[in-house]
């Protein structure tokens, strides 16, 4: 049995299997547990109430990241429901001994993006976090995912949690991206494609042409969205561009360390025969930079076609018309030229610092539109630290932009950075919800270039046309 192929999916479950229950989840081991302020202090609160401690505090990672300011961190947080959230991250990491990476702290900023590039996210680790975004992880040959208050709870007092074991499906896309087609292109195309329900129940291997040569940003980017076509999470083969990413992070392996787990990294990859519930090939050159028009991330398309109709939609037509209703759009129309007010770059989707690169090619030599108000949002203080190290920083002011302080911002708005009732915002975060950003705001999820071709223009604008 042992040598029959596996996928990468099953040698990274089965690896971490405590114990397997007949007809029932299988107790699993969690190798790294990430925190932040929302979902964290009912799980501490229960840990109170049951007069029990956290039992592995070293893997578990705090950070402040949902309802923090993007300006003025230094000053108390006003709104009292954040203050309090943020008070009780700091206190119960210090109690239990977990590391904290609150506001200030050069290693804050948002949970997703701050793992990975401390060397935290590792090949062939379980990663967990009460965040449905962990899925990002997967880009490394992680199995992450997003797990609920309770679980939280179950992971702080015993490191392990009971799952059922996924199906699994492939996805693979094959031969060269077009110009202008990025990481968030291909995540979006894939989802509207499939929907946001057509992975439920599912762990996605994304397998191909364009995963293999993609950056880990890109990767990373890809993973995150994993969880809007409803799947459990979605992974990536790790390879060299794995690696030469992870080395030399600061709690990253080092020497011996190091060439030991690279020896075991090496293997974990899905081998030749190994078998799939489901797999979907596609095509890159059928890729266009994407746009949503919609009020789910499914409802995505070309930038340069038109909104379909109802009629070639999945789905219900009331609710269709309900979603074009509340975007203020109609069937056929062209999404170029559509009036945008707001812009946001940042987010656990394309918040890190190939995305502000992208951004700032455009946004070069140009100036922002002036109507357009504009949120540029370090996924964290490395990152923030490399726009300024890079230039870019110079490039976005030059430009009429101001760089804000790193967290979730404007992706769901728990902070004040919300958009206001019925203006449009062009979005590189991952949800287009109704009232997501703010109550009535409408959100177009986009690229960084898509974003930054909108800033520049005040308009739906194909970025191509820059490049
Ligand atoms: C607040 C948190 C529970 C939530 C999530 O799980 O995804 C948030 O990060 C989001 O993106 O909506
Ligand atoms: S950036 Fe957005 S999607 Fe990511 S964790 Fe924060 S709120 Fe969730």
């Amino acid at each position: 049995m042992s040598n029959s192929p596996k996928t990468l999916f099953d040698k990274v479950w089965d690896s971490h299997v405590i114990r397997k229950i007949e007809d029932g989840p299988d107790v699993f081991f969690i190798d790294r547990h990430f925190i932040h302020e929302v979902t964290s202090p009912v799980a501490f609160l229960g840990l109170e109430t049951r007069g029990i401690g956290v039992m592995f505090p070293e893997r578990t990672f705090a950070t402040a990241d949902h309802n923090t300011p993007t300006i003025n961190q230094h000053l108390p947080v006003e709104d009292a429901l954040s203050a309090n959230q943020l008070k009780q991250l700091a206190t119960n990491s210090a109690k239990y001994g977990i590391s904290h990476w609150g506001l200030g702290d050069p290693k804050n900023g948002i949970v997703h993006v701050v793992g990975p590039e401390n060397g935290i996210t590792l090949p062939g680790f379980t990663i967990v976090c009460g965040d449905s975004h962990t899925s990002t992880h997967g880009a490394f040959g992680a199995i992450a995912f997003g797990i609920g208050t309770s679980e939280v709870e179950m992971v702080l007092s015993s490191q392990c949690i009971m799952q059922p074991k996924p199906k699994k499906m492939r996805i693979n896309v094959n031969g060269v991206l077009g110009k202008g087609v990025t990481p968030k292109d291909v995540a979006l195309y894939i989802i509207a494609k499939l929907s946001t329900s057509g992975a439920t129940g599912y762990f996605v291997e994304y397998a191909g042409d364009v995963f293999e040569q993609m950056t880990m940003e890109g990767r990373m980017t890809v993973c995150n969205l994993s969880i809007e076509m409803g799947a459990r999470g979605g992974m990536i083969a790790p390879d060299q561009i794995t690696f030469d990413y992870i080395e030399g992070r600061e709690l990253a392996p080092k020497g011996a360390d190091w060439d030991t787990q690279l020896a075991y990294w090496k293997t974990l990859k899905t081998d030749a025969g190994a078998s799939f519930d489901e797999e979907i090939t596609f095509n890159a050159a059928d890729i266009e930079p994407m746009i949503t028009y919609g009020t789910n991330p499914g409802m995505g398309m070309g930038i340069s076609k038109h909104i379909p109709k109802a009629t070639d939609v999945e789905g219900g037509v009331a609710t269709y018309a309900k979603s074009l209703d509340y975007m203020g759009f109609s069937e056929d129309d062209a999404m170029i030229g559509k009036q945008v007010d707001y812009v946001f770059i940042g987010s656990c989707t394309n918040g890190r610092i190939e995305d502000f690169r992208a951004f700032a090619s455009i946004v070069k030599g140009r100036k922002k539109a002036d109507h357009v108000t504009a949120w540029v949002v370090p996924g964290s203080h490395i990152v923030e630290a490399q726009i300024k190290e890079e230039g870019i920083l110079d490039i976005l002011t030059e430009a009429g932009f101001v760089l804000r302080q790193p967290g979730c911002s404007a992706c769901l708005a728990m902070n004040d950075d919300k958009i206001p009732a019925g203006k449009y915002a062009v979005s590189t975060s991952n949800r287009n919800f109704e009232g997501r950003q703010g109550p009535g705001s409408r959100t177009l999820l986009a690229s960084p270039l898509v974003a930054a071709a909108a800033a520049v223009t005040g308009v739906v604008t194909d970025p191509r046309q820059f490049l």
